[in-house]
Formats: structure tokens, sequence, C-alpha cells
């Protein structure tokens, strides 16, 4: 499969919500039409929240059986479960405990009050992935959506921090995040490039300069992103401020 890739702009974040929960509900149906089941990796942040609300707000969410769906996380916060800034759990309130979804195919990475260090929960998160990879890996996941920070982290990939040069592994425990929480659990550049389909969310002024350096200089976590088969950026205007080209 070639891998490619797109810069599409919205006028602003409700709109750009709003267009990426119907993306997203279209990817997982067609997904779905091809072989009866499909599968998405979650992400954290402010403009996923609105997405994963426009998803249930969607007159067209019904076009995909969520009892079929597979949810894994590209990052979590090492957090006990339930903690209001875990991953899973904004997830959760937003739309999956609203959706007929199978508990069995949700699939969160293991909270601070169930194993005792972020490495201890990217080994099961390992295991988790290899068994519904049929050995070993990564499933091929229809759908990788990630945020993107101020300073280009994607996932909990963050410049400089040693976990983002992991390559042999799936997940990864990580320390130090610049962001808090210090401890995070991320899958590594190498499974977030396994994807489909990779789509890079980004609403805002604050996100602007990081957009920017990623697509051009494509050193920042979030420029490194090159899924199997497409990776699209989906932002704003805000967002997009400082780009001097679309495509890339
Ligand atoms: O900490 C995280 O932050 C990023 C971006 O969040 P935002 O609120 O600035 O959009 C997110 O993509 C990541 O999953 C999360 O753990």
């Amino acid at each position: 499969m070639s891998r490619s890739g797109a810069v599409i702009v919205h006028n602003d974040a409700d709109v750009l919500a709003e267009a990426v929960a119907s993306r997203l509900i279209n990817r997982l149906a067609d997904a779905q039409a091809h072989r009866g089941e499909a599968s998405i990796v979650l992400t954290g942040g402010r403009i996923a929240a609105k997405v994963y609300q426009n998803i249930l707000g969607s007159p067209i969410r019904t076009v995909v059986n969520w009892s079929k769906v597979d949810f894994w996380w590209g990052d979590e916060r090492f957090l006990p479960s339930g903690d209001p800034e875990r991953n899973e759990t904004q997830a959760r309130e937003a739309f999956l405990d609203h959706l007929k979804v199978d508990p069995a195919r949700v699939h969160p990475m293991a909270a601070a009050d169930a194993v005792a260090t972020p490495e201890e929960a990217a080994e099961l998160y390992r295991a988790e992935l290899a068994k519904a990879a049929g050995g070993e890996g990564t499933p091929a996941f229809d759908l990788l959506l990630l945020g993107i920070g101020e300073d280009g982290h994607v996932a909990s990939l963050f410049p400089g921090n040693p976990a983002l040069d992991v390559d042999a592994v799936a997940a990864v425990g990580v320390r130090n995040s610049p962001k808090p929480p210090p401890e995070r659990v991320s899958l590594t550049m190498t499974a977030i490039n396994s994807a489909t389909a990779a789509w890079i969310i980004a609403s805002g002024a604050g996100k602007a300069e990081a957009v920017d350096e990623a697509l051009s200089k494509r050193e920042l976590p979030a420029g490194r992103v090159q899924a199997v088969g497409h990776t699209r950026w989906l932002i704003d205007k805000d967002a997009a401020a400082n780009l001097k080209h679309l495509e890339f």
C-alpha cells in the first residue's frame, strides 16, 4: 500500500469536530462493510473530546455497528482508573458509555491502581495488542486518531524523551513527561505508523507553530507520523495559520 497524506483545513473547532466525527463514522462503516468489524485507536485532548461528543450527536452514527468496533488508545496518563484526567475516562464519558459497544472490544491501558508502573502497563498492552494481531505486533488499525501538543508531541511521545526512539516494541512506559502527569503509557512510533490510516487533529492558535514545524521539518514527533495507507492532518484555520503550503 502506498503512503500518502494531505492537510485539510476547516473554519473553526466546531466545524472541524463535526467533520472529523462524520469522516470517522464513515471510515468505520466502510471497514465493517468490508470485513464485518472495525478498529480505532483513540486519543486524548480537547479537540478529541469535541469529536467524541459530535459522534454521539451525529444522525449518521447508526451506520456503524458499535458492538463490532475494537477501541484502543494511542496513549494514556498513568493515573488511577476513573480519574478525569485519563484519556479512557474522557472517551467513556463523552461517547463510549452511551453507545452499544462490546466491553470485550474496549482495550484501555492499565491504570495506576491496577499495576505498579507505566512499564508494566505497557507490557500488558503489548500482550493485548499481540493477541489481537494473532501472535505479535499490532493489529492493522483501520483508523488511528492523534492530537498534537504545543510542543509537537503525539500520543505520549514527547520531543527529546527516550520513549520517542523506542522502535522494537508496540507500547512503552513514559517517564518525565513535560506535560502532567509525568508518568504515561504510549504506543511507539512504530505502532502508530503501522496503522492503515492516521489522522492528526489540531485546533487553535496554540497549535499553529507545532503544526507548521512538524510539517516543514519532519523532526517533531508529529512530523514523523506516516501511516501505511494515508495520513491526514485535519485542522482548523487557527492551527493552520503558519502553514505556507497545504500539500505534503
Ligand atoms: O496529554 C495529551 O495531550 C495531547 C493534546 O491535548 P490537547 O488538549 O492540547 O489537544 C493529546 O493528544 C494526548 O493524547 C494527551 O495524552
